[in-house]
């Protein structure tokens, strides 16, 4: 792999003033995984929209890309080098690539708790980076979440992890995706995220919604343009607790909550039955459903878009966006090829146009 020239750093004004192609940092995920093939793959494709720069083992990505397609130009970007001087100007006639060297040989769709922690400092060093302002946001490829733990670190997701390294005491995950050609976009954020379903009820409380709806509030502004967005909240039990005989949810907490944010000015509503909310004749009015939990929202935002749809992190300090799939081991055991990037896509280019939201608002 060749190396990259160091002499000729960007200009920040000018990278700041949109002259230059928004820098991505790609975290390329569990190396046994597809994460890798996408990643090439989907940078590769857009390289002339952005310029991405691969985290990951070189020597395996430089592989993975030979495999991929000979023609696929990966050039090396030392850590040191960036450090010290600053990221460097480079264009579309290749991919940068920031060797994060793995522990263990890889062996597709075969986990190897040895390399959990080398997925983990890919993480680390994009925090860094966009903290330094090498990078405009964060793209992550999918992780394998019980690697992680097996490696030694408790850790339940991308979301929360990176909600810990950058100090922030709130974090909203929102998926989002185009269901059909001409369709407004649906997206889905969740009060709770990555925990069992026996502690979801205890983890909604009113300041908890509150801090939910405040932040989807102010990021659906800032970083996606929407003046006024307009949220519709789920209820937590079947029916929206159908008056208290379902469950007192709604009425102790949900209620409260939708109530107290409408007074400081959030357009939001509800709580409305989860089962039936996902329908046309109410999202065509709506920017957003804030559902209560992972596998109440998720389901029906993957059934309509999967494989073109993005995961947001909302509230965090820097832009991050990532794919609507997992690590499809699967797939990644059969070989190269038979993984779709279009998820990866998506979120290349979701992260563009936050990017690109957040230089308008400034100037
Ligand atoms: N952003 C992230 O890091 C995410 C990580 N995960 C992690 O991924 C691991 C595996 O999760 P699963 O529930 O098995 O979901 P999965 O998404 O990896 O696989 C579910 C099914 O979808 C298929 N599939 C997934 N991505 C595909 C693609 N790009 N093209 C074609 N087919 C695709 C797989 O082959 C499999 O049949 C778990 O450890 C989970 O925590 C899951 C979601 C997001
Ligand atoms: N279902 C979404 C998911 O599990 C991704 O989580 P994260 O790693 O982005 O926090």
């Amino acid at each position: 792999m060749d190396e990259f020239p160091h002499e000729r750093q960007v200009n920040e004004a000018r990278r700041q003033a949109g002259a230059v192609r928004p820098t991505l940092a790609v975290t390329t995920g569990e190396p046994a995984g597809i994460g890798p093939e996408i990643s090439i793959r989907a940078a590769w494709a857009m390289r002339r929209e952005a310029n991405c720069v691969l985290l990951g083992d070189a020597a395996f990505l430089a592989l993975t890309a030979s495999l991929i397609d000979p023609s696929i130009k990966l050039a090396a970007l030392s850590v040191q080098a960036l450090r010290n001087g600053g990221l460097p100007h480079f264009g579309p006639e290749r991919i940068a690539v920031i060797d994060v060297p793995l522990a263990a040989h890889v062996i597709p769709g075969t986990l190897n708790a040895e390399n959990g922690r080398a997925v983990l400092a890919t993480l680390d060093l994009a925090v860094e980076g966009v903290k330094t302002g090498w990078f405009d946001a964060i793209v992550t490829a999918p992780l394998q979440k019980s690697t992680i733990n097996d490696a030694g670190v408790a850790f339940s997701g991308h979301t929360e992890y990176l909600a810990e390294k950058t100090a922030t005491p709130k974090v909203v995950m929102m998926l989002a995706g185009v269901p059909g050609e001409g369709q407004p976009p649906l997206r889905v954020a969740l009060a709770t995220t990555h925990l069992p379903l026996k502690d979801v009820s205890a983890a909604v409380t009113r300041e908890g919604l509150a801090q939910v709806l405040d932040i989807i509030d102010r990021d659906l502004k800032t970083k996606f343009g929407i003046a006024a967005p307009r949220i519709l909240v789920t209820g937590l039990n079947p029916h929206a607790g159908e008056n208290g005989y379902l469950g007192r949810e709604e009425i102790d907490t949900i209620a409260p909550a939708i109530e107290a944010a409408q007074a400081r000015g959030i357009g939001c509503s509800g709580p409305y039955p989860a089962d039936t909310l996902f329908q046309p004749r109410y999202l065509k009015d709506a920017d957003c459903v804030l559902a209560m939990y992972h596998d109440q929202g998720l389901p029906v935002l993957k059934y309509a878009t999967f494989g073109r749809g993005v995961n947001i992190t909302l509230g965090l300090p820097l832009t991050r966006t990532s794919v609507d799939h997992g690590t499809a081991l699967d797939l990644a055991g059969q070989g190269l090829g038979l993984a779709d990037c279009g998820s990866m896509e998506a979120a290349i280019s979701s992260a563009l146009h936050m990017v690109r939201a957040q230089r308008a608002a400034i100037h």
